[in-house]
């Protein structure tokens, strides 16, 4: 039968009214009671953090890493939910999701309203959370929210309050939960998982947004202060001035690793335009759909393993 671990971080479906606003409090446990059923199966709860998401550092997305980990090493654990802050859940979910080498899910959920609220997406999420994380193989880290499964790749959060919060402003979601039962298309490609990152100093990898009249100032300011890799977010289809481009030039020859996505909110970056096709002689990676939070993501995965020269394939498998 096997057990469920959640694994609870945070964010709005913790979160309790103060004078200022919501804040993340409540342990993973309160949280559960929102169940509006019980399990089939025994559920097991490991209180990591309980931090709004835009608040997470990299040390808390490493420990969440080597938790899923430890908890995954132990046969019996069927499968993981992992409660989460909307506005960063689609960075963890990736970071978790370019380490994942296991056929059972990580499902990571969370909530637009705070339990309780009238009409709070709380109790739904959890319950098509568990339901996934049951059911799910071979799919890698997931994200279960407002009736919709998607893949952790590609999904960004793309409305600040609407409760259907995220999409693949490219491509469709990977499954739908109609009244409880799960309905999971066929597994995406994925890049093999990199290795668990030992490093305790994270490198800086900057994003940076191109716009008209745009210049290459912070380019070379973050440059100088020590980032070791970019985002480069590019207008359309990852195209920017040629002021910038040699800026890239000048970063890629100072071993920096530079990505280029874009601003425009769907469909790939590609060297259609002269200046895109100069980003890439100049040594950028194009993102192909990814954009721009899960693309920092994946430049910082490739440094912490160590292996940056696998970057397009983390970025477009
Ligand atoms: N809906 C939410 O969870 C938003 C919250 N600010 C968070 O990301 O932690």
């Amino acid at each position: 039968m096997g057990r469920l671990v959640v694994i609870a971080t945070g964010g709005t479906i913790s979160s309790t009214p103060t004078e200022a606003g919501l804040a993340a409090a409540l342990p993973g446990g309160t949280v559960l009671d929102a169940l509006p059923s019980p399990q089939p199966v025994p559920v097991e709860v490991v209180d990591l953090c309980t931090v709004d998401s835009s608040a997470i550092t990299l040390d808390q997305q490493l420990g969440l890493l080597r938790q899923v980990r430890a908890t995954l090493a132990d046969p019996q654990v069927r499968g993981i939910v992992v409660t989460h802050g909307t506005d960063t859940m689609e960075e963890t979910a990736f970071l978790l999701d370019l380490h994942h080498d296991d056929p059972r899910p990580v499902v990571f959920t969370g909530s637009q309203r705070p339990l309780g609220a009238p009409g709070s997406d709380a109790p739904g999420n959890l319950a098509d959370a568990f339901a996934v994380a049951r059911q799910a193989r071979d799919h890698g880290v997931l994200i279960a929210f407002g009736g919709k499964i998607h893949a952790a790749r590609g999904t960004v959060k793309h409305h600040t309050l609407n409760p259907d919060a995220y999409q693949d402003p490219s491509a469709a979601p990977v499954g739908h939960l109609i009244g409880g039962e799960v309905l999971l298309q066929a597994p995406a490609p994925r890049p093999a998982a990199l290795p668990v990152p030992t490093v305790t100093e994270a490198p800086r990898v900057d994003i940076l947004t191109h716009h008209t009249g745009g210049d290459a100032v912070l380019l070379r300011a973050a440059v100088a202060a020590g980032a070791r890799g970019l985002v480069l977010v590019g207008a359309g289809a990852g195209n920017v001035n040629p002021e910038v481009v040699e800026a890239v030039r000048e970063a890629t020859a100072a071993g920096v690793l530079v990505a280029v996505t874009s601003r425009t909110a769907a469909g790939p970056v590609l060297p259609i335009y002269t200046s895109a096709t100069e980003l890439t002689r100049a040594g950028a990676v194009l993102t192909g759909t990814l954009r721009a939070a899960q693309a920092r993501i994946a430049v910082l995965s490739a440094l912490l393993a160590g292996q940056p020269e696998r970057l397009p394939e983390l970025l477009d498998c």
